[in-house]
Order: C-alpha cells, then sequence, then structure tokens
C-alpha cells in the first residue's frame, strides 16, 4: 500500500546506518520510507515509546542539531500489508542479512529494486547460494559502501559522529559482469526509480551519494575492506582506541593486508587487470588499482586513517565486542579466509585474527557472566 503518488522505499535495518539513511530520504528525496522491524515487539517499541519517530543528532554540525523525523507507515513480518516491494533498503549488519529478507521473499521479485548497504564482502554469496536461488526472480541489485560514521544514543535516537559519503553501483550477480561501461551506469541514474531517488537533489548533495560503474565501487570497496580488516579486528583483539597502536601496528597490517591482497587479487582479477585491458577505452572510467591497492602503501594509508584521523574513534567491531554483541568477522577477515579456500591459498594470518576476535567475544561474554 502507499501512501501517495510518491515512491516507496522499504528500509530493513533501522540501527545507526538504516537511520541516518531513512531520515535524509524523508527530508531531501520525493519519497515515502517504511522502516521494517524485526518482530511486533520492536516494531512496537518505535511506534509506542518512539512515536514512531527518528532522532539524528549532527555532531559534525554546529550545536550538534537534533532533528527528527516521524514514519507514517511502519512494518514487522506479522503486520506487513502484502504488497510487490519495488525499492528495498538493507542496512542490517551483514550476519543479519538473510534472516531479515526471509519473512519478505514472497513480495520480491525481478521488480524490486534491492540496496545493500553494509560493510565487508561476502553478502552477495549468501543472497545467491541461499536467498534468492530462483534466478529469473532476482531482484535488481545494488551496491553502497558508506562513509559515514553513526553510533546509537538510546531508543531510536542516533549520533551522526561523521559525514563523508555514500558509493553505489549496479552489483552483478555474475562475476563475468564485473566490467560496467559509463553508459551503464547512465542507465541505471537515468530509469531506474531506487537510483533516481539516490542521485535526486537534493538529497544526493545533503548525504553525498555517488553513483558509479561497479569496478569504480569495488576498488573504493576493497580500500575500505583492508582498513576493517587491520583495524576493526585489531582493535577489537587488543581492546584499545585506534590511536593507541599508532607507530607499532604496521607490521601486523603488513602480515594482514599482504595475505589479504594475495587473495583478492584472484578473486577479483578483472580489477586489477582492467589498467591493461581498459586503459584509454572512453566507454569506461579510467581506474588507477595496483598502484593503490598494494601493500606498503595500503599499511600506510591504514594506519593513517585508522589510527591518525579516526584515532580517538573507538571501531565498531570494538564496540560489538564490549557490548557482547557478534560481530561481522565473518564477512571481513573471515572472508579471506573462504576466498583462500576457494582458490588455494594459505591464509593463516586472517584464520588467526578471525579466531582472535572470536576468542575476544567469547572472553568479554564470561566476563559479564560471571559479574
Ligand atoms: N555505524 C557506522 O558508523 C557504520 C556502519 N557501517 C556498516 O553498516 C552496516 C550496518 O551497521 P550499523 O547501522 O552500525 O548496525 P546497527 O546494529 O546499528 O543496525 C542494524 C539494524 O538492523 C536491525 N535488524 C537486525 N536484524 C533484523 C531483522 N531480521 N529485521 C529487521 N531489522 C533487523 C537491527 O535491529 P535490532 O535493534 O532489533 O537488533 C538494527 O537496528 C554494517 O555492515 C556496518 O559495518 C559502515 C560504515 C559505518
Ligand atoms: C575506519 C574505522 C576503523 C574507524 O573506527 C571504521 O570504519 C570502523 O570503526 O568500522
Amino acid at each position: 500500500m502507499t501512501l501517495d503518488a510518491k515512491p516507496l522505499v522499504h528500509v530493513i535495518g533501522l540501527g545507526s546506518m538504516g537511520a541516518i539513511l531513512a531520515v535524509d530520504l524523508l527530508r531531501f528525496a520525493d519519497c515515502s520510507v517504511v522502516p521494517m522491524f524485526r518482530s511486533k515487539k520492536r516494531l512496537e517499541q518505535f511506534q509506542k515509546d518512539s512515536q514512531s519517530t527518528v532522532g539524528i543528532r549532527k555532531l559534525y554540525l554546529k550545536n550538534s542539531p537534533l532533528i527528527q523525523k516521524k514514519f507514517t507507515l511502519s512494518a514487522c513480518p506479522e503486520s506487513f500489508t502484502p504488497c510487490a516491494i519495488k525499492n528495498l533498503v538493507v542496512t542490517t549488519k551483514t550476519y543479519q542479512t538473510k534472516e531479515s529478507l526471509v519473512p519478505y521473499l514472497p513480495f520480491i521479485d525481478q521488480n524490486t529494486n534491492l540496496i545493500l548497504i553494509q560493510n565487508g564482502l561476502g553478502v552477495v554469496e549468501v543472497l545467491k547460494e541461499e536467498v534468492f536461488t530462483d534466478v529469473s526472480k532476482r531482484p535488481q541489485l545494488f551496491q553502497g559502501v558508506i562513509s559515514h560514521g553513526c553510533f546509537q544514543d538510546q531508543g531510536f535516537v542516533f549520533n551522526h559522529a561523521g559525514a563523508a559519503d555514500l558509493k553505489v553501483s549496479r552489483l552483478p550477480w555474475d562475476e563475468g559482469d564485473m566490467v560496467q561501461t559509463l553508459d551503464d551506469a547512465n542507465e541505471d541514474m537515468k530509469n531506474n526509480e531506487l537510483i533516481k531517488l539516490f542521485t535526486s537533489k537534493p538529497f544526493a548533495q545533503e548525504f553525498n551519494v555517488k553513483f558509479m560503474t561497479y569496478q569504480e565501487l569495488l576498488l573504493g570497496q576493497l580500500y575500505k575492506f583492508l582498513v576493517n580488516a587491520c583495524m576493526n579486528s585489531v582493535t577489537a583483539i587488543l581492546d584499545c582506541v585506534n590511536g593507541e597502536m599508532v607507530g607499532h601496528c604496521s607490521r601486523v597490517f603488513e602480515l594482514i593486508v599482504d595475505e589479504s591482497l594475495q587473495v583478492l587479487r584472484l578473486a577479483y582479477k578483472p580489477l586489477f587487470d582492467y589498467e591493461e585491458n581498459y586503459s584509454g577505452k572512453d566507454t569506461y572510467p579510467q581506474l588507477k588499482v595496483n598502484s593503490v591497492l598494494n601493500t606498503m602503501d595500503m599499511v600506510k594509508n591504514i594506519e593513517n586513517i585508522g589510527c591518525v584521523i579516526n584515532g580517538k574513534n573507538s571501531s565498531s567491531m570494538r564496540q560489538d565486542t564490549l557490548y557482547l554483541r557478534d560481530t561481522e568477522i565473518e564477512y571481513i577477515n573471515g572472508y579471506i579466509v573462504s576466498l583462500g579456500q576457494r582458490f588455494q591459498v594459505d591464509t593463516k594470518v586472517n584464520k588467526t585474527i578471525q579466531e582472535f576476535v572470536n576468542l575476544r567475544l567469547h572472553l568479554n561474554r564470561r566476563r559479564a557472566s560471571m559479574k
């Protein structure tokens, strides 16, 4: 059911990322937004305790203004009014994706635009192998790589700590379609309802959205992936604030990045061969890949981004272990391990990191249970 003629955007995952996106879509894009909660209990908490209102405190703005938006419609699996879902944003944690989609599968088909706005890699494999197994009914799939920073305050009030950007591209279901032309991207910006919303003004300016080809997004996604593979896991294991490691973490990062790149070069070969195959071809964007995704430069950049620029931050994975929440390690260092098995590459470094993160979470949960 739509509220009016405006496009309808369903959001599964009204957490930090879902909340800042949903509120700014309501503020700056011509659409209606429907948050979808995991249960009747969570839906009632939203509708009753929070009066269906989300608050975003923009910490990076003068006086940290609190912006509030009321959502006329919201749902959970039990209350969802059966209707075809046209535009679906998934902003759950990676490991929550499959479970969050299952109740709505009857309402998702090849006409649905589905965007994943998450860190890490490997969710598309879960969607292919376990969720959308009927190729003819697979939704139009997009990926968002978001660099905004946000953490929950209490209830449905969130602190938007850092404003950066949201990179978006069509996400190929088939690995063979990794390289897209500039015309492919323009086609979606002209004709796809969800992408038209995401690139509409003023929303695109306010949320700093950039739509691009998949190869352009993937370069940024792998860069961010390597940052997270080092910073998130190591700070969780050590239980330290990002900046405490500055000047002393490059050796560990070198081990993680070197092994990860060995695997990523095989799994994403078209990207690493891109300059050789597509430079000078004006129907394709020109990319610098190997001069960016190399161990020594990445280690320096990761230490700067993680330990200096974000030096005062507690990484999201360390926060997950401190709050005894599951982590996304399986979709970060753990994803390198699964790729290593597929490409017969030894990934002992990332496997050890993954197991230490799991051990850290166990230790924190054990200590909490003994208080
Ligand atoms: N926070 C940040 O600054 C950044 C986060 N990211 C990435 O964005 C993604 C989302 O992270 P973030 O927003 O922080 O995560 P949060 O944990 O804040 O939000 C996840 C939300 O998904 C909801 N959810 C979980 N399962 C279901 C379900 N079955 N049905 C409906 N809703 C469900 C949770 O609801 P409930 O409250 O009921 O559990 C929660 O509100 C992650 O991949 C993260 O790594 C990327 C850049 C920055
Ligand atoms: C860059 C970094 C490591 C900042 O803490 C981050 O992305 C996170 O915490 O998830």
